[in-house]
């Protein structure tokens, strides 16, 4: 039976320590006020989710949470207009775009406008870049990355020299979290949409590490990974379930009753990256304020 890691209460102990390190920064600081502006373009429920959940606990650790919504038919120069007028504003430290944009929208070129300093979801071709380097470190890790390398680091799970499998290849989670893995000693292999079931199977097999980020329900079962793995799920799906008063259950990518008996470590859905990914965004607001504090200073 694996053990669960528990990404709830894991983000709680960090929200907390974010929270108390900004108060006291406030106190010896007034003035003092760490702010993040999202940008959301749109409707989408589970975008309102998410966005609630950050400015929730943006406003929990002492961090001035804005919300700047737009309608879904928003031409594009006036949201870059909108992006840019807050790269210009000095009380501004995070600028979040809510994902996905609507399609007429050019989401790499839009995310891409957000001045490097305050690129707090780290999505920015200059500090994709530094991901991608060897030998570089990026101003911002992407926050379910960071999120996931920080769960792994707590619970003293070694990465160097073991196989990892990481499922999805998006530029918000596989992309970047299969170059950290690799930057941290693991020997990566990513799975995507053009792989083949052979190979799908033949990989999870052999994974130390498995990180599935593809959202598909069930696409991990227990018969396709190692005894004793480390398993992760990024996956948020929904399933139809007449039992919830929505009329849907969430889900992730990995069937937990097949995989838990087999796995060593595991995340569950919901509770577990999930809540990683909103504490990491408050974490990347305060290395942005701290670092417009320090330039002040110098
Ligand atoms: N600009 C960004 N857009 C998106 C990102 C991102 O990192 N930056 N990631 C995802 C969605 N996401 C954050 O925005 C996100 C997804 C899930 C959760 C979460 O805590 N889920 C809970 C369950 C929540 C529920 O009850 O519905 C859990 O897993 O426990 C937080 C953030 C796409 N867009």
């Amino acid at each position: 039976m694996a053990v669960k890691i528990d990404g709830k209460s894991i983000s709680s102990e960090l929200r907390l320590s974010i929270a108390d390190e900004i108060k006291q920064l406030k106190q010896k600081n007034p003035g003092f006020e760490p702010r993040l502006t999202i940008i959301q373009v749109g409707d989408r429920p589970d975008s309102s989710v998410y966005v609630r959940m950050k400015l929730k606990s943006s406003e929990e650790v002492g961090i001035r949470g804005e919300l700047l919504k737009f309608p879904a038919d928003i031409n594009q120069e006036e949201l870059i207009t909108e992006v840019e007028r807050l790269n210009q504003d000095p009380s501004v430290h995070g600028i979040l775009i809510q994902l996905p944009l609507p399609e007429h929208l050019d989401e790499p070129l839009i995310t891409n406008k957000v001045i490097q300093s305050k690129d707090i979801d780290g999505f920015t071709n200059l500090n994709l870049a530094s991901v991608f380097k060897k030998s570089d470190k990026p101003l911002y890790v992407p926050c379910t990355p960071k999120g996931i390398l920080y769960l792994l680091d707590h619970e003293k799970v070694e990465i160097s020299g073991k196989n990892v499998v990481v499922c999805g290849r998006s530029d918000i989670v596989g992309g970047p979290l299969s170059k950290l893995l690799e930057k941290r000693g693991g020997t990566v292999t990513v799975i995507h949409s053009r792989s083949t079931q052979a190979q799908k199977e033949f990989f999870c097999k052999n994974a130390d590490i498995l990180i599935s980020a593809v959202g598909q329900v069930n696409f991990i079962t227990g018969d396709i990974i190692k005894e004793g793995a480390v398993v992760i799920d990024v996956g948020t799906n929904y399933v139809p379930d007449a039992t919830k008063k929505s009329g849907q259950r969430m889900c992730g990518d990995v069937d937990y009753a097949s995989t838990e008996p087999k796995a060593s470590l595991i995340t569950p859905v919901p509770g577990g990256v999930g809540p990683m990914t909103v504490v990491m965004v408050l974490a990347n607001v305060l290395e942005s304020a701290k670092a417009s504090l320090d330039s002040q200073s110098s």
